[in-house]
C-alpha cells in the first residue's frame, strides 16, 4: 500500500502539529518518501485499500506548521509563482496533476509556473531583461519585415504525410508548454497595440509591451494605416519578483513539462476538478446531436470572441488553447472521448472500482498510448527514423520486448525555450490555410478558411463537420515544411472581424527576442555543428539565396535569430527540419523520455508499471488510426498509417481489421474471482 497524496490534497492544510498518522486495512505497508533537507513530520488519517493490482489510500487530514501555498493553475494570475517544491512526496501509482513529485529528488521539476529549460545563456541587450539589440547595439531587423521576406506564402504540399501530422504536433505541444501570461489564442487583456493597429500610449514605457512594428513597405497593413501588431511579453521569473533583480528574467511555462495528457485533464487541481463527471472514472462531457461534447466554458465572451451568443459551443478541457483552431478542437475531442471510452470498459471489466480509480486508470492508460502514438508514430517522421536519428539517439527502441528502463532522475524534464520557441514552432510552417471537408467515401465535400473560425468552434457541431473535419486531416496533405508559410497565418491569424490579422511568423521571431534566445550562429556552436564565422559559411545549411537576404537584413552573422536561421535549413535526409533544429528537438523528446519516471516503458516499479502483457498490448494496439476509429462516430474505415496519406501501400482498411489495445488485461483478476 503506497500513501496517494497529492500536493491539491496538501493544500487543504489544516493547522497543528505535524506527524504522520495512517490507519485502515493494509495501512502497515504504508510507505512514506520524505524529502527536503529536514525531516518533515506529517499527519495523515488514511484509508488502506490494497485491492487487486490498485494500491492507494486516501488521506482525510493533512497537517502543517506552515502551510503551502497552491501550485499554479493555468494563466489564473492570482496564483503566481514561479514553481513550488511540494513540501514532502509520496510514492503513487498515478502522476500528480501538476508533475509534482515525478522526480522524488527534483519534486517540482517539470511542474507548472517553472522556467523554461535553457541550452544557452540569456541574450538580453541588458543582460537582465531588455529585447536584444545586433552586436553593433542597434535595433535587430524588424519581425515582419523579415517575415515578408524570407516567409512568403507558397502552396507547395507535402508528397507523403497528411494534415494530422501538422495538427497532432500542436496537441504535442500543448500537452507541453504554454507561455505565462499570453493567451495565444482569443484576445490579450493586455493592449500595447489596439484592434485597430494603432499603439498603445503607454506602449513605449509598459515593460510587458513589445508591439511588432508595421515597415512602411508591408504590403498588407501599410496601406491601411496600420501601425503595430500587438505583443505581450512572457511572465518571468523576474516580473513574478521570483528571482534577484540584477538576475536575468526567466520566462515562465505554465502546464506541466511532462507528456502527460495535461491539455486533456489539467495541469493544476483547479484545472482538473471542473472537467471531471465525478462518476464512473468519466471526464465531464454534453451531449448534443446524439454525440458527446466538451462542457461549456463559462468565460465564452472571452475565450470563443467572436461568438454571437453565449449558447454557442466554446469548450472547457485542460489547456486554454482548445478553441483557437477548429483541428486543434477536433482532436481535443478526440483524446476527451478516447478517456471516456477506456473508463467506460474498465467499469465493465472491474465493476468494484470507484470513480477515482477508474479515472486514474484510464489517465494511465490513455497516456500510455498517447506517448506510444508520439514516439514510435509522430516522431520519428519529424526527427527521422529512416536514417536512425531516432534509434541511434535512444528516443525508440523498435522490436524491444519487455520494459526500457532508461529513467534518469539526473535528467531535467523542462521544455527547452530553444525547443518551444523556436525549433517546434518551425512547423508551423506545416499549416495549411483551408481545410478539406471529407465524406466516409472519401469525396470532398466543402472547404473551410481556418481564419474564419479562430475562437470559434461553432462550425463543428453543424453538419456532420466534426467528422468530416477529422476525415478530412487524414485525407489532405500538410504543407512541406520549408520558409514557406500560408497567408492565413502571416496575414490574418485571429483577425476576428477585421478583413486582416496578426503574423505569426513575426510573433515567433519577436518571441524569440522576448525570451532572450541564443542566436543561430550561437546555438550551432552549442549543438556541436561547425559554426560559421561569416554570412558566407552558412551556405553549408542554407540556400545562397537565402544566405544573400540574410546578410542585406542583419549587420552580423552572429545577430541572425535563431528562429530564423534555424527555419531556413535545408531539412536533414528523412527529418523534417535542418540540423540545427533537429539538434534541439532530438534533445528535448530525449530529456521528455528518459526524465519521465512514469513513462509507459519504464518497468523498473512494480507499482507504477504496467505489466508485460500490458505493455506489449500498448505497443500492439494503440495507433493513431485507432483513436480516430474509435472516438469518431462515423468513420468506419481507415488507413492504418493515420500520419500518412492514402496510397497503395496505406489503403483504407474497415476499423475492425485494426490493431487495438485490449483492455482485458486490466481486468483486476483476482477481485472478480477469475
Ligand atoms: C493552425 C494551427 C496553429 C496555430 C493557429 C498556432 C498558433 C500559435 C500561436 C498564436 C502561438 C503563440 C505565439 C506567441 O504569442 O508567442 C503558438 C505557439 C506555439 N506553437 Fe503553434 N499554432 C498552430 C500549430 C502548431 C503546430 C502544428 C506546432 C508544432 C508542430 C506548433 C508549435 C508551437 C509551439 C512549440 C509554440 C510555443 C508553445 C509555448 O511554449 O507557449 N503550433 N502557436
Amino acid at each position: 500500500l503506497f500513501l496517494n497524496l497529492h500536493s491539491s490534497l496538501a493544500q487543504s492544510a489544516l493547522t497543528g502539529s505535524p506527524v504522520l498518522h495512517i490507519t485502515g486495512p493494509g495501512a502497515e505497508f504504508a510507505k512514506v518518501v520524505t524529502l527536503g533537507p529536514t525531516p518533515q513530520r506529517l499527519s495523515v488519517t488514511g484509508f488502506g485499500r490494497p485491492e487487486g493490482d490498485i494500491r492507494e489510500a486516501q488521506a482525510s487530514t493533512v497537517s502543517f506548521s506552515n502551510p503551502p501555498p497552491p501550485l499554479g493553475s493555468g494563466q489564473d494570475p492570482a496564483t503566481q509563482t514561479c514553481g513550488l517544491a511540494p513540501p514532502f512526496c509520496t510514492k503513487s501509482r498515478y502522476r500528480s496533476i501538476d508533475g509534482s513529485c515525478n522526480n522524488f529528488l527534483r519534486p517540482s521539476w517539470g511542474t507548472p509556473q517553472t522556467p523554461y529549460g535553457r541550452l544557452l545563456p540569456y541574450n538580453y541587450a541588458d543582460g537582465i531583461s531588455a529585447m536584444p539589440l545586433s552586436s553593433s547595439g542597434r535595433s535587430l531587423p524588424n519581425p515582419r519585415d523579415i517575415s515578408l521576406r524570407l516567409f512568403p506564402d507558397r502552396q507547395l504540399v507535402d508528397p507523403i504525410w497528411n494534415l494530422n501530422a501538422q495538427q497532432w504536433g500542436q496537441i504535442i505541444t500543448h500537452d507541453m508548454s504554454l507561455t505565462a501570461g499570453v493567451t495565444q489564442s482569443h484576445k490579450e487583456s493586455i493592449i500595447c497595440c489596439d484592434d485597430n493597429g494603432q499603439l498603445a500610449v503607454d506602449a513605449k514605457t509598459n515593460p510587458t509591451c513589445a508591439p511588432i512594428l508595421i515597415p512602411p513597405n508591408d504590403p498588407v497593413h501599410a496601406p491601411q494605416g496600420t501601425q503595430c501588431m500587438n505583443f505581450v511579453r512572457t511572465g518571468t521569473t523576474r516580473s513574478r519578483g521570483c528571482t534577484p533583480p540584477n538576475a536575468p528574467a526567466e520566462p515562465i511555462s505554465t502546464v506541466t513539462a511532462y507528456m502527460d495528457l495535461s491539455l486533456v485533464y489539467g495541469s493544476s487541481a483547479s484545472q482538473a476538478a471542473p472537467i471531471r463527471a465525478y462518476s464512473g472514472g468519466r471526464l465531464l462531457t454534453v451531449v448534443r446531436g446524439g454525440q458527446e461534447w466538451p462542457p461549456q466554458d463559462p468565460n465564452i465572451t472571452v475565450t470563443c470572441e467572436t461568438a454571437l451568443s453565449p449558447n454557442e459551443p466554446c469548450y472547457l478541457t485542460g489547456d486554454i488553447r482548445t478553441n483557437q483552431n477548429l483541428q486543434l478542437a477536433v482532436l481535443q475531442i478526440v483524446l476527451l472521448r478516447e478517456h471516456n471510452r477506456i473508463a467506460d470498459v474498465l467499469a465493465t471489466l472491474n465493476r468494484h472500482w470507484d470513480d477515482e480509480t477508474l479515472y486514474q486508470e484510464a489517465r494511465r492508460i490513455h497516456i500510455a498510448e498517447i506517448q506510444h502514438i508520439n514516439y514510435y508514430e509522430y516522431l520519428p517522421i519529424f526527427l527521422g527514423f529512416f536514417f536512425e536519428n531516432m534509434v541511434k539517439n535512444k528516443l525508440i527502441y523498435p522490436g524491444v520486448h519487455g520494459y526500457v528502463n532508461d529513467y534518469n532522475p539526473n535528467v531535467d524534464p523542462s521544455i527547452l525555450d530553444e525547443h518551444a520557441t523556436a525549433a517546434f514552432r518551425h512547423f508551423h510552417t506545416l499549416i495549411r490555410g483551408f481545410l478539406k471537408l471529407i465524406t466516409e467515401n472519401r469525396s470532398h465535400t466543402g472547404t473551410v478558411r481556418i481564419s474564419d473560425w479562430f475562437n470559434r468552434p461553432l462550425l463543428l457541431e453543424l453538419h456532420n463537420s466534426f467528422d468530416n473535419l477529422a476525415r478530412g486531416l487524414t485525407a489532405q496533405p500538410q504543407d512541406f515544411s520549408d520558409q514557406f508559410w500560408d497567408s492565413e497565418i502571416t496575414q490574418f491569424l485571429f483577425k476576428r472581424n477585421n478583413t486582416f490579422g496578426g503574423d505569426l511568423r513575426a510573433t515567433d521571431i519577436q518571441r524569440g527576442r522576448d525570451h532572450g534566445l541564443g542566436g543561430y550562429v550561437a546555438t550551432r556552436a552549442a549543438c556541436g555543428l561547425p559554426v560559421p564565422h561569416s554570412f558566407h559559411d552558412m551556405l553549408d545549411y542554407i540556400s545562397q539565396e537565402n544566405v544573400e537576404v540574410l546578410q542585406s537584413i542583419y549587420e552580423a552573422p552572429q545577430d541572425v535569430d535563431l528562429v530564423v536561421g534555424g527555419s531556413l535549413e535545408r531539412n536533414v535526409p528523412g527529418a523534417q527540419a535542418g540540423p540545427t533544429f533537429l539538434c534541439i528537438l532530438t534533445e528535448q523528446f530525449y530529456r521528455t523520455r528518459v526524465g519521465d519516471r512514469y513513462f509507459y516503458e519504464n518497468g523498473v516499479d512494480p507499482v507504477t508499471a504496467f505489466t508485460p502483457s500490458q505493455l506489449e498490448a500498448i505497443r500492439r494496439g494503440a495507433s493513431m488510426a485507432r483513436l480516430l476509429c474509435d472516438n469518431v462516430d462515423s468513420v468506419q474505415i481507415m488507413q492504418p498509417k493515420a500520419f500518412q496519406q492514402i496510397n497503395p501501400e496505406n489503403k483504407l482498411t474497415p476499423c475492425t481489421n485494426l490493431p487495438f489495445v485490449d483492455l482485458t488485461l486490466w481486468q483486476d483478476a483476482r477481485r472478480n474471482g477469475k
